[in-house]
């Protein structure tokens, strides 16, 4: 913070590379308990974020960032949200490891409201109206890749995510459970599932619900950086035949405390995900770096320049090939 009290406002971060972010979901819309050293308005070529990426520095040194998906006044819907913008701003900054806060519905008894989730797979069922890729749409038609997405989230990080999260909530909010290798279910939204769609998507084998792990997580994959999500349950949505359908009153009702958990879990795992993506040659970084080199189908000869020059925001090897 500047001496007189206020928070510089930048267009860009001169600072050493930022590699942990924080996606903050419904509720969660600034880290608490954080020194906050800036705000950088990042413009990318798939425009602005949802919010103004804001740098905090953790008692460490270490430097983190921090952006509201549905803005800091939640005015962006889930198909709005601008999912390339965000991926594109954190990974301007350097980011390796994005950690994806995201209110969600549950699917099933056992896991809660007020509990925590960290899945490990995804079942789309967004309606084709979010753009999903950085690749052959919009100014960077022209070039095609197929990035791989069997593994939606980071296999190297999302362990040692549950056990932070576990250890962490044990102490503050000890009567929380925290699930993990749980499918969450992404649908379009805005309007919650009727309660046929809910009863299906138990039968699915869906385990939570929310509107905004895609297009997120794959734009990540494509930015090759590590995604974990931390979800935290909210409701029971329209399954239950015996209780009224999920409302905002209800989800409201759980949201405070949720959030209130998710800034002790986020100051218990920022420095210990930093440490584990610092190093290159750590399998959460290195199993990712460079994979979509290899993705590409599209020959450098035959990529229009403007994609090129675009996807260099992303990827620095790309327009040099
Ligand atoms: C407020 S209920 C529905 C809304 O909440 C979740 O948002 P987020 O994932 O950003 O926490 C869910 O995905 C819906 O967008
Ligand atoms: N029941 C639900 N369905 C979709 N998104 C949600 N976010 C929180 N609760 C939800």
């Amino acid at each position: 913070m500047a001496s007189n009290g206020q928070v510089p406002q930048l267009t860009g971060w001169t600072g050493s590379p930022i590699l942990v972010g924080v996606i903050g979901g419904s509720g969660l819309y600034k880290l608490d308990n954080i020194q906050v050293v800036a705000e950088v308005s990042v413009s990318t070529p798939w425009g602005a974020p949802s919010s103004p990426v804001t740098i905090a520095a953790l008692p460490s040194g270490v430097h983190v960032a921090f952006l509201a998906r549905h803005g800091r006044t939640h005015s962006i819907t889930p198909s709005a949200v601008p999912a390339l913008a965000n991926i594109a701003a954190l990974k301007h900054l350097g980011v390796r490891a994005i950690l994806a806060f995201s209110a969600v519905g549950s699917l099933r008894e056992e896991i809660r409201p007020k509990d925590f989730v960290i899945p490990s797979q995804i079942i789309d069922r967004t309606k084709g109206v979010r753009r999903a890729t950085f690749f052959g749409e919009g100014n960077e038609t022209g070039v095609v890749a197929h990035a791989g997405f069997g593994d939606p989230f980071s296999e190297e990080l999302r362990g040692t995510v549950e056990d932070i999260v576990r250890e962490t909530l044990s102490q503050t909010n000890p009567s929380v459970q925290v699930h993990g290798n749980k499918t969450v279910v992404c649908m379009e939204g805005p309007q919650f599932s009727t309660r046929a769609e809910s009863l299906m998507y138990r039968a699915w084998g869906g385990d939570i619900i929310n509107m905004s792990v895609l297009p997120e997580s794959k734009l990540a994959r494509e930015a090759e950086i590590a995604y974990v999500l931390i979800a935290t349950a909210t409701d029971y949505d329209a399954w239950r035949p015996a209780s009224a359908a999920v409302n905002v009153a209800e989800v409201l009702e759980s949201l405070k405390a949720n959030v209130a958990a998710s800034q002790h879990v986020t100051l218990a795992l920022l420095d210990r995900i930093n440490a584990l993506v610092c190093d290159d040659s750590s399998p959460a970084v290195a199993n990712i770096k460079d994979s979509m080199r290899m993705a590409i189908m599209t020959r450098p000869e035959f990529i229009p320049d403007i994609a090129k020059e675009n996807l260099r925001f992303l990827h620095p090897w790309f327009a040099r090939e």
